[in-house]
C-alpha cells in the first residue's frame, strides 16, 4: 500500500484567483431603512463608496458581518459554525463579526453557547475565536416578515455578508421581502441548496437576486465544492500526464458517484421531507462531482474558467436515453438496526407525511453527450439509513483489448477511486500475484488526501468573504441541474417508479442500477 502524507487541496497555499469585474448593467439596489434601534452595532453603513456590487477589495481587511438566517438549525449547528469557527482561528478574519437570527425567541446567552459548543467541537480556539463568542449576538425574526428584515438589518454594520441556512421555499420568501427594503451596497448574498424547487422557481429567484445585488456579489452555496477531495479531482486530473488522456469513451466502461450513508434523516424532516434524495445530493452535490469529472481542462482555475468548463458540461448531461422511467430507481427505509442502533422506519419519523412518498434513496444513470463521453454512463446514487458508508467516486476502465495468451487470472477492470470520506485516492490495478509470476491478481493502492487546511465550510465561507466566487454556483448552472433531473421527478410523480422499502442497515432496494446498467459489461 502506497501512502502519501502530500495530496492536498490545490490551492490551500495559493489562493489568488480573483473574479473579474462584471460591468454595467445594474442600478444600484435601494438602501435599506433602518427602523429598529441600534442595538448591537450601530446600524448599518449608509455612506460606502463606489457603485453598489463593486467589492472587489479581500474581505480580510475590511470589517464585515456574518448574518446567519436559520441559527438555530442543523445546517448551523453541525458545519456552518464548526467551519466558521476553524477559518476565524486561522487568524485571517480580524474583523470580522457574527450574528444568528432563527424564529425561535432565543436570547444573546443561549446563542452564545451553541457558538461555543460549536466551535469547541471543531477544535477551533484562540483570541479570535474567543473574540467573536464574546461580541456575537442573537435576533429573532420570522424572515418572510418585512418588518422583522428591516429590524435585522438596522442592526448590521460593516460590510453584510447573509447566509441564508433556510428551507428553500423560506429562502424565496425572504429575498422576495428584500427586494421590497433594499440591501447595504457591497452585501454578499450566500444561499444553500437546493438551489429552488425546481427550474422554474431557481429561475424566479434568480431573477430576484438580480435585483437585489450583482451577480458577482451571489454566492450559491453547494459545500462539496469546499471538500478538499473533490477539488483535488482537478489536481489529479490536470496536474499527471497518466490520468487525463485515458478519462474518455475509449477507455472507460463507467463512471459511479456514490455517497451511501448510515445516519437517517436525523431530525430534519421539515426539510428532507419535501426535498428527498434525488434533490437533497444528486441535483447539487453529485452533479457538481461528476461535472468536475467530466469537463474539459480549464485554461485557468479562475471562477470565470473553471465555473464555465463545468456549465459547458452540465448542459451537455441528460438521463441515460431519456428514459427515466428505466434508468432511475428510488427506495425509502424501514425500520432496522445499524451499528447496533434501532433507526425507526422513514415514514415513522417525527414531521414526516408517509404520504408525500419521499424518498431516502435515489439513483439515476446519466449521459454526458460530448466527443469525450458520448457512450459513457454516469451511475449517480445516494441514500440514507444505508449498511455502510460508501462516499466515493468510480472510474471503472475497459478490458485491456486483449490479455495475452498464459497470462491467466484477470478477472477485474481497473478502476480509478477518489474517495470523500475517507479523502483518499485509490487504484485497483492487476499485476502478478505472489505465486506464479504469470498469474494474475488485483491490487489496490492507496494515497491519503492530507486533511484540507479548512473544513468545507470554511473553505465556502472563506470564498465569500474574500469576494472570490469560484467554490459556489453560477446561476445558469442552479437552474441546469434542475433541467437534468427534472424527467426523474416527474416520471417518479407519476408513479412510473415504484417506491420500494428497504430495512435501515441493508443494501437498498435489490435491483440497484449499479448492478443492472449500462456501464456494469465492462468489455470494450
Ligand atoms: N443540515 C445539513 O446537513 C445540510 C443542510 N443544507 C441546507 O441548509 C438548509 C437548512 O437546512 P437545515 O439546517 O438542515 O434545516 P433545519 O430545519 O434544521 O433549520 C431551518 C432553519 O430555518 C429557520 N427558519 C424556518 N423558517 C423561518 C422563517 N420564516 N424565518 C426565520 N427563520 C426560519 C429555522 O428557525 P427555527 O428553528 O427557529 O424555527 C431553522 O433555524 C436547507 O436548504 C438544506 O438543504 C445543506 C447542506 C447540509
Ligand atoms: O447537503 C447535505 O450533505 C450531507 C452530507 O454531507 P457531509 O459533508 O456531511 O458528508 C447529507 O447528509 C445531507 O442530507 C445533505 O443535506
Amino acid at each position: 500500500m502506497i501512502r502519501s502524507d502530500y495530496a492536498r487541496f490545490p490551492w490551500s497555499s495559493r489562493r489568488t484567483g480573483r473574479s473579474p469585474r462584471r460591468t454595467g448593467g445594474r442600478s444600484a439596489p435601494k438602501r435599506a431603512v433602518p427602523t429598529g434601534p441600534a442595538g448591537h452595532g450601530g446600524g448599518m453603513t449608509t455612506s460606502q463608496p463606489g457603485p453598489a456590487g463593486h467589492s472587489a477589495d479581500r474581505g480580510e481587511r475590511r470589517p464585515q458581518t456574518l448574518l446567519v438566517l436559520g441559527a438555530t438549525g442543523d445546517l448551523a449547528d453541525r458545519l456552518l459554525l464548526p467551519g466558521l469557527g476553524r477559518l476565524v482561528a486561522s487568524g485571517t478574519r480580524p474583523h470580522l463579526t457574527l450574528l444568528g437570527s432563527g424564529m425561535d425567541n432565543w436570547d444573546d446567552e443561549r446563542w452564545r453557547r451553541r457558538v461555543t459548543d460549536a466551535f469547541a467541537g471543531a477544535g477551533a480556539t484562540g483570541p479570535r475565536v474567543k473574540e467573536m463568542i464574546r461580541t456575537t449576538c442573537y435576533l429573532p425574526a420570522d424572515v418572510t416578515r418585512e418588518e422583522d428584515l428591516r429590524r435585522l438589518l438596522a442592526n448590521c454594520h460593516d460590510q453584510l455578508v447573509i447566509f441564508f441556512a433556510l428551507p428553500p421555499a423560506i429562502t424565496a420568501r425572504a429575498a422576495a421581502a428584500l427586494t421590497r427594503i433594499g440591501l447595504p451596497p457591497g452585501t454578499r448574498l450566500m444561499l444553500e441548496k437546493p438551489f429552488g424547487t425546481d427550474a422554474v422557481s431557481a429561475r424566479s429567484l434568480n431573477d430576484l437576486l438580480a435585483r437585489l445585488v450583482p451577480e458577482e456579489q451571489i454566492y450559491r452555496i453547494d459545500h462539496f465544492l469546499g471538500k478538499s477531495t473533490v477539488m483535488n479531482i482537478l489536481g489529479l486530473r490536470y496536474a499527471n500526464r497518466i490520468f487525463e488522456p485515458i478519462l474518455s469513451s475509449a477507455h472507460v466502461a463507467c463512471v459511479d458517484i456514490v455517497f451511501d450513508e448510515t445516519l437517517g434523516i436525523a431530525g430534519r424532516a421539515g426539510y428532507y421531507d419535501g426535498a428527498g434524495a434525488l434533490v437533497d445530493m444528486i441535483q447539487s452535490h453529485l452533479l457538481q462531482v461528476l461535472a468536475l469529472i467530466a469537463m474539459e481542462p480549464p485554461p485557468t482555475l479562475a471562477a470565470q474558467d473553471l465555473r464555465g468548463r463545468k456549465a459547458q458540461v452540465l448542459r451537455a448531461t441528460r438521463v441515460w436515453g431519456d428514459d427515466p422511467a428505466t434508468w432511475s430507481r428510488r427506495g425509502r427505509y424501514a425500520a432496522g438496526e445499524i451499528n447496533g442502533k434501532r433507526l425507526l422506519g422513514y415514514a415513522d419519523e417525527s414531521g414526516v407525511d408517509p404520504s408525500r412518498g419521499t424518498e431516502t434513496f435515489a439513483e439515476v444513470v446519466l449521459s454526458v453527450d460530448t466527443w469525450r463521453w458520448a457512450g459513457v454512463p454516469f451511475r449517480l446514487r445516494t441514500g440514507k439509513g444505508l449498511a455502510a458508508r460508501r462516499k466515493e467516486a468510480v472510474v471503472t476502465f475497459k478490458q485491456p483489448p486483449r490479455v495475452p495468451s498464459g497470462l491467466t487470472g484477470y478477472d477485474q477492470p481497473d478502476r480509478l477511486r477518489i474517495g470523500f470520506g475517507p479523502d483518499r485516492l485509490g487504484l485497483d490495478v492487476n499485476i502478478n500475484g505472489p505465486g506464479h509470476p504469470l498469474e494474475l491478481s488485483q491490487v489496490h493502492l492507496v494515497a491519503d488526501f492530507g486533511p484540507g487546511e479548512l473544513p468545507p465550510y470554511g473553505e465556502v465561507l472563506r470564498g465569500a468573504f474574500d469576494g472570490d466566487p469560484t467554490l459556489s454556483v453560477r446561476g445558469d448552472t442552479a437552474e441546469d441541474c434542475w433541467r437534468i433531473i427534472a424527467p426523474v421527478l416527474e416520471c417518479w410523480r407519476a408513479g412510473a417508479v415504484p417506491l420500494p422499502e428497504y430495512p435501515a442497515g441493508s443494501c437498498g432496494p435489490e435491483d440497484s442500477l449499479l448492478t443492472a446498467a449500462p456501464g456494469t459489461a465492462t468489455d470494450g
